[in-house]
């Protein structure tokens, strides 16, 4: 007897678009024409300790795309990451998300964050760690058949389906990163922050997750933001936030970034506006 096989976004998707995912370099619609941005920053400064991390951000993040959020270790993606989702300490500026500041106590269920560290529990199962979240979530006996149904297909959307009553210590990295992406999907978030979703995961993992990156996008509308430092992920985004030292490079499309820089490759252009930047900076130091 053949059993069905599990609804899964990665299966789905694979099944219907073979080889790499799409590369988008054309902008596709946005879907909530008349909403506000998810994300608008202005005149945006972090401190941490005696430092400016992050220095005078002004940058806008459109709904129902995937913004890529790359630059070098250090640079600043995890602070401005805290910051959208309202954890960072020290933030100065404007900075809205979805319409509201950021840190508002609405914003809480309509933003799924993921840190870099997996937050999974290792000695519950997958589906009892989604149970305990999903409680949290959406507590009460009455919604337990919602809840119940609500962690099905976040374990579904990550192809995490045959592995549900595995526990999550047995698990890989690459599928314990997953299983915190289920918790984020959750509660089917308007905007999904991912801090460094791929890293120290093998290439048939990347582009898996990259391409239910694009499914969430496309069939939720929702906005996802999601950093690297990992260049030729830029590639797969629709837009881009290219940092170095706390500052912003570029806030562009990737086809726009290489056209702008006459580079083949989001890489070389990044390299390209780093060396201008450089270039600036000693204009201005000399004219002193
Ligand atoms: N608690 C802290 N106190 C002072 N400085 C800090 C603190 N935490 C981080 N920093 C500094 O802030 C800067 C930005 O750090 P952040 O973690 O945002 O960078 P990142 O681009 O996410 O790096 P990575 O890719 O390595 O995660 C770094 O230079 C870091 O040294």
């Amino acid at each position: 007897m053949t059993h069905p096989k599990p609804r899964s976004i990665i299966h789905h998707m694979m099944n219907n678009a073979p080889g790499p995912p799409p590369t988008h370099t054309k902008t596709p619609p946005a879907t909530h024409t008349n909403n506000p941005p998810a994300v608008h920053a202005k005149n945006l400064t972090v401190t941490r300790g005696p430092r400016t991390v992050l220095r005078n951000l002004a940058f806008t993040v459109p709904r129902g795309q995937i913004t890529g959020l790359l630059g070098p270790s250090g640079c600043g993606k995890s602070t401005l990451m805290r910051a959208t989702v309202g954890t960072q300490a020290k933030v100065t500026g404007t900075l809205d998300v979805l319409g509201h500041p950021a840190g508002h106590p609405t914003l809480r269920t309509r933003i799924g964050y993921v840190t870099q560290a997996p937050s999974v529990y290792d000695d519950l199962t997958v589906r009892q760690n989604l149970d305990y979240f999903a409680a949290i979530l959406d507590p009460g006996r009455p919604a337990a058949d919602r809840r119940h149904d609500n962690v099905t297909r976040a374990i579904a959307d990550v192809d995490l389906t045959t592995h549900a009553d595995a526990l999550a210590g047995n698990l890989s990295g690459g599928q314990r990163n997953r299983v915190s992406l289920a918790v984020a999907l959750l509660g089917t978030p308007e905007l999904l922050v991912l801090d460094e979703p791929t890293v120290g995961l093998d290439p048939v993992l990347r582009r898996d997750l990259w391409t239910l990156f694009h499914d969430i996008a496309a069939s939720r509308g929702a906005t996802l933001l999601v950093s690297s430092h990992v260049m030729d992920e830029a590639e797969r985004c629709h837009r881009l936030l290219l940092m170095r030292e706390g500052e912003l490079l570029a806030d562009d499309t990737p086809e726009a970034l290489r056209t702008r820089t006459g580079a083949d490759t989001v890489e070389e252009a990044f390299l390209h506006l780093v060396d201008e930047a450089e270039a600036a900076a000693d204009t201005r130091e000399t004219k002193r």
